[in-house]
């Protein structure tokens, strides 16, 4: 990748321009983040491909694929991370929540399932919770259209769970594939897969970029000396947009979600809206207008019960994960005024 990108292909926008103060315009470089290392970061600029260290008091951790980050005039430094227009995020394993970054600045989630056994309505919603919580527009991708003879019982679930979210209907090995996503993957933009292992997802990315994905690995000097090989995380479209396929994308757990799921069950929380009792918990309380609903058949049981049973989920460790999620969010902005402190 020593190719020479503008910034407008790599994915720059009026959002990050307008993060760059007056004195920084020709002093400190964009780049474009492609893969975070323990104690460097990989990116793109203007110029060419870029090997990066971070200031004092900046982590890797606090990076992640896809961030834009300004550079300084040797090259060689982050000066600061720009503030992200969209972040997918997890909660690490482990007792202690940390929150762990996955991708940033995804335009488009390929929320990815095979027309069979693996069509999972719970799936679904928790992935869509995921990209409305991070920001990132979801697109519904149904693989091996081919193995499957009618698509529409599967269409008429996803009517009912997301009416707003498109859905495409494909074969991930049919090189036609890049003519129905083409909406989604033009210069400048970014896409990431997520769907659960066999669903075609590295079949797919590899579909779209023309290369092999799987096997797409690159070798590079660690900060020893010795040879490692790590995955590419960061690959270009052959339609011009960008792929975020890291290791985190695919065992992505729901973590300090409730406003990703609020939106998924944006139905029941407008039903909720006219219930008798502010707090109702719509199990056995009088005037409970999501249980009429259920009763008049505008809404299923099944729907009902797997919006609580996310809630409870989310409830159990979203408190010191959304805290973790906030701080990063902030951070770019943290950052420069920190910068503006130290200047006066
Ligand atoms: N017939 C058919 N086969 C497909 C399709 N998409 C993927 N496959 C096949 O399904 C198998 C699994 O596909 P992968 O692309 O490896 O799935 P994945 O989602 O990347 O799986 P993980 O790497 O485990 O996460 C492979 O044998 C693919 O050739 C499709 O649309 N139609
Ligand atoms: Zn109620």
């Amino acid at each position: 990748m020593t190719k020479s990108h503008d910034l407008k292909s790599l994915g720059w926008s009026a959002d990050f321009l307008r993060q760059i103060e007056v004195d920084e315009i020709g002093v400190l470089e964009p780049a474009r983040v492609t893969a975070v290392h323990r104690d460097r970061l990989d990116a793109i600029a203007e110029t060419g491909t870029v090997s990066l260290r971070l200031p004092p008091g900046l982590s890797t951790g606090e990076v992640a694929v896809g961030d834009w980050v300004l550079i300084d005039p040797a090259r060689s430094h982050v000066a600061r991370i720009l503030d992200r227009k969209s972040l997918l995020h997890r909660r690490a394993a482990g007792i202690e929540a940390r929150d762990q970054l996955i991708a940033a600045n995804v335009d488009t989630l390929f929320i990815t399932t095979s027309l069979n056994a693996d069509f999972n309505p719970a799936r679904l919603e928790r992935y869509l919770a995921m990209a409305y919580e991070g920001d990132v527009t979801p697109v519904l991708v149904l693989t091996k259209a081919d193995l499957c003879d009618d698509p529409a019982p599967y269409l008429d679930t996803l009517r009912a769970i997301a009416p707003t979210v498109a859905v495409v209907v494909l074969d991930a090995r049919d090189p036609g594939v890049a003519a129905e996503l083409a909406d989604w993957c033009g210069p400048g933009q970014t896409v990431a897969l997520l769907g659960s292992s066999g669903v075609g997802k590295s079949t797919l990315a590899s579909t779209l970029t023309g290369a092999q994905i799987a096997t797409q690995d690159i070798r590079e000097d660690d900060a020893k000396g010795r040879h490692t090989t790590t995955a590419r995380e960061f690959h270009a479209l052959a339609t011009g947009g960008w792929l975020i396929d890291t290791p985190g994308m695919r065992e992505l757990q729901l973590a300090g979600t409730s406003r990703g799921i609020d939106t998924v069950f944006e139905d029941i929380a407008e039903l909720a809206a006219a219930c008798r009792f502010s707090d109702c918990a719509h199990e056995s309380e009088p005037g409970c207008a999501v249980k009429d609903a259920i009763a008049r058949g505008e809404l299923s049981r099944d729907r009902l019960e797997r919006w609580h049973k996310l809630k409870r989920e989310d409830a159990r460790n979203s408190e010191s994960a959304a805290e973790a999620h906030a701080r990063n969010r902030v951070f770019g902005r943290v950052v420069k005024q920190v910068k503006k402190i130290k200047r006066r």
